[in-house]
């Protein structure tokens, strides 16, 4: 029997494990797949006529099982009256077992693919690739896809079958071209690849369908790596309690600021106490202390550093940030306004080395690690040092030593790099987050808050991961519960002052908010639980 996963984390199957759900269902429920391929094409059917009511329907079929559910598809529009096309990426003869019956009750072959079929269509379908899919789409399949991209920037509304052609079920890649979906109709479970960028982006509206296939499935198959952060992170989280003290709800201590770069930490430590650390100290270039204190909020402390000659912290300081750490206890969080260069560079390597708690690296203080991610292994052995990294696309390039646009196109295997090569828990930022253990464990944040692309959100999410990690929050949990809290924030601070006005000290306040009312519900839950035996 497979081990749980976290109850905050939905589990998503890879295309793998989706295959492996269909082979159980046929092989030991004794489902006969045609069964299911009826009744995924079935509900298929139905989404086409809710996207296109009337009108004539383009079916694009292609060589496996993701074919035959379009040519039932074809059979029941056809029986309900509707003008059918079906078009194909291969010969006839290429069928076999489960789409070729299904090609059989259609009643014949297909045309071989041509653009033309798609030029009346009201709406297209598209059954060209589905979990079979390896690789960027090759021949005609490829050729097909490109015409349905085309159909579809005339207008022409596409309902993918199981998922868009041309995007990776597992990976949400797409390594050729890929169908712009209207909608998506997914079978069982969506895979992981269907929330993660730049896949996510072609799926248009998820629909995820039952297609007869047991739940219990679930719990005799190994459980997936890869799972969709839900609320219930929250749950995990501690809360303060009556007889607690500022000590016991952790101290956060921010490194950063420089010359011109006072707002930064500011904003980190507004997340880290709405978030409920205890308190919080601002470790800053003394030239700059005096700024920063009239700056952060009034709950904080401040702490001078020695400053190089560009009046950013010295390398030196790693001394003073240690010496206070050695007597006040604290989550380390280093980056925000900290400017970079060498000074930088020997300062994070004497603290990785030193500092024997908490650590989260953010903005320029992985700009310090850049080309250099197995500096963080030097402390990641221990368990004593959790470590959490929160670098956006470009700082995740820098750090890996790789090109921009590879980051963007391999968002999931360069999240399992990242944390595999530092041995961090790594928060890869975007509007589909994903956050990476070290061993292998991915969590995906669900769509984005456009409220959050703006100056300082990325400081304040550095925070908020300060202080539930302040709490002794296991790292993988609180990275998770930082995003989520940081996600709902963004859209919170966003119906209060509108997207475009929100400023990231908005977010920071909203934490606190999403926080209290997930708390209450939590509260009112529990209120409502039936009482306990002998309770
Ligand atoms: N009974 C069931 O299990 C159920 C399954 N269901 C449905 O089945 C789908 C999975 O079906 P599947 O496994 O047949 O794979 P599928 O995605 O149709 O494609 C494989 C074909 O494509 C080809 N091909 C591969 N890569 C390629 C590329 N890059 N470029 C071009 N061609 C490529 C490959 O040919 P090859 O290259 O190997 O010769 C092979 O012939 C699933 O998504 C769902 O819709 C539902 O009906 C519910 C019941
Ligand atoms: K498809």
């Amino acid at each position: 029997m497979a081990s749980s996963p976290p109850a905050w984390l939905d589990p998503l199957p890879d295309a793998a494990g989706l295959r492996a759900t269909d082979a159980w269902a046929i092989g030991t429920v004794g489902i006969p797949g045609i069964a299911l391929m009826e009744t995924a094409g079935a509900l298929l059917a139905d989404a086409v006529v809710e996207v296109a009511p009337q009108g004539p329907v383009a079916i694009v079929c292609g060589a496996g099982n993701n074919g035959g559910d379009g040519y039932v598809v074809a059979r029941l529009l056809r029986q309900a009256g509707r003008r059918v096309r079906v078009v194909s990426t291969v010969p006839d003869e290429r069928l076999k077992g489960d789409a070729a019956l299904a090609r059989d009750a259609f009643g014949g072959p297909a045309d071989p693919w041509s653009a033309a079929a798609l030029d009346d269509a009201a709406v297209i379908v598209d059954a060209i690739l589905g979990t079979g899919a390896s690789g960027a789409p090759r021949g005609v399949a490829a050729e097909a896809i490109a015409g349905i991209a085309a159909a579809a920037d005339r207008g022409i509304p596409v309902v993918a079958c199981d998922v868009p052609s041309g995007v990776d079920a597992t990976t949400g890649e797409v390594a050729g071209v890929a169908v712009p979906a209207t909608a998506t109709v997914t079978f069982h479970a969506a895979t992981s690849g269907l929330w993660i960028a730049p896949g996510k982006d072609h799926v248009g509206r998820l629909r995820i369908v039952d297609i007869g296939i047991p739940r219990r499935v679930r719990d005799l198959l190994p459980v997936p790596s890869t799972g969709l952060l839900s609320a219930a992170v929250v749950d995990a989280l501690p809360r303060r309690r009556t007889d607690g003290t500022k000590f016991r709800s952790g101290h956060v201590l921010i490194v950063g600021g420089a010359p011109g770069m006072t707002g930064a930490p500011c904003l980190t430590a507004r997340g880290a106490m709405r978030a409920g650390a205890g308190y919080a100290t601002l470790a800053v270039p003394a030239g700059v202390e005096s700024t920063v204190a009239a700056r952060a909020p009034v709950e904080t402390l401040t702490l001078a550093l020695p400053a190089a000659d560009d009046g950013a912290v010295a390398a030196t300081a790693a001394d003073v940030v240690l010496e206070r750490l050695r007597t006040r206890r604290a989550t380390l969080v280093v980056g925000p306004g900290l400017s970079r260069g060498p000074e930088r560079d020997r300062l994070l390597r004497a603290l990785i080395a030193g500092h024997d708690g908490a650590l989260v690296v953010d903005a320029d203080g992985l700009a310090a690690l850049a080309g250099d991610p197995e500096a963080l292994r030097a402390r990641t052995a221990s368990a004593t040092r959790p470590t959490v990294i929160t670098p956006h696309a470009g700082e995740m390039a820098r750090l890996l030593g790789v090109e921009l646009e590879a980051v963007g196109e391999h968002r999931l295997a360069t999240v399992r790099d990242a944390a595999r090569r530092t041995g961090a828990v790594v928060v890869l930022k975007g509007d589909d987050t994903l956050i990476a253990a070290p061993d292998g464990r991915v969590a995906i944040s669900p769509g984005g808050a456009p409220g959050l692309a703006t100056a300082g959100t990325g400081d304040v999410l550095a925070g908020v991961v300060g202080a539930l990690l302040a709490r002794d929050v296991e790292p993988f949990t609180a990275a998770s519960a930082a995003v989520w809290l940081h996600l709902r924030a963004g859209l919170r601070a966003a119906e209060q002052h509108g997207v475009e006005g929100t400023v990231a000290g908005d977010v920071a306040e909203a934490v606190a908010i999403v926080r209290r009312d997930h708390d209450r519900s939590a509260a009112v839950a529990l209120d409502r639980a039936p009482a306990r035996d002998g309770g």
